[in-house]
């Protein structure tokens, strides 16, 4: 039977999406193609009954503000917030800020897929101080900031978050609301869905679209995550896995 109610939400499209750009910890803005997606999401939610009675969000602002877009759009505005830097995309390293298609062009199709969906294979590291380097940065005093994260390095920061901070809301009998990014999801739905690390490589989150799970008592799911609107949610998918190409 289940027992509780967890919605995963990647953010809407961000500007760097739209220009096909590697982002990572880089701090920008939604479209407005992602606001409104943003805002369908919390139309869906509010169509399903699924009311978020808490948020979780990253600490930038293209998941900030899909919160507050969705949460409005479900009259749920209101609900208590928190904010962690564990929920961040995967640090991108010396990729952040390059164009997509032309660093696959640069270095090949294996050495891009790679960087971007192997399980265990980072990205060269940032160097430090230079345009998109997040050290120093305010929101991110007493942490140690990454010069890089493949998915891999992602899991010792978001599975600590998922077992003290998600699951005490959870348990609480709270439907959790957890607005974050592609990969960092992709690290938490390996975990609920079981994914292999190899078969990791495939898995595709699309933005702006809510994923829904329901876990038993022991926070494991009683069924495969559900996207409410699961036939544009596989085109989207799909989209994001074709990008560069
Ligand atoms: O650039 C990024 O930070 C991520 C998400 O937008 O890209 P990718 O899907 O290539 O991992």
């Amino acid at each position: 039977m289940s027992e509780h109610t967890l919605v995963l939400l990647r953010h809407g499209e961000s500007v760097w999406n739209e220009k096909n750009l590697f982002t990572g910890w880089v701090d920008v803005d939604l479209t407005e193609k992602g606001r409104g997606e943003a805002v369908r999401g919390g139309e869906q939610l509010r169509d399903a009954g699924l009311l978020p009675d808490v948020v979780h969000t990253s600490v930038l602002r293209r998941a900030i503000t899909t919160a507050n877009l969705a949460l409005d759009a479900c009259d749920r505005h209101w609900v208590p917030v928190h904010r962690s830097w564990c929920l961040n995309e995967r640090h991108y390293g010396a990729l952040q800020g390059l164009d997509k298609a032309a660093t696959r062009e640069k270095y090949g199709e294996d050495q891009f897929m790679q960087w971007r969906r192997s399980f265990d294979v980072p990205p060269p590291p940032i160097e430090s101080g230079s345009e998109y380097d997040q050290t120093g940065d305010p929101r991110y005093a007493g942490v140690d900031v990454p010069a890089t994260e493949c998915l891999a390095d992602v899991i010792p920061r978001m599975m600590p978050y998922w077992e003290n901070e998600l699951q005490a809301d959870l348990a609480e009998g709270r439907t959790v609301l957890v607005t974050a990014h592609g990969n960092s999801l992709r690290a938490l739905v390996k975990h609920l869905d079981g994914i292999g690390d190899d078969e990791i490589a495939g898995l595709n989150i699309p933005t702006g679209m809510p994923l829904v799970y329901r876990l038993g008592e022991d926070f494991l799911p009683t069924g495969p995550g559900e996207y409410l609107d699961p036939d544009a949610a596989a085109e989207a998918a799909a989209a994001v896995a074709n990008q560069g190409r």
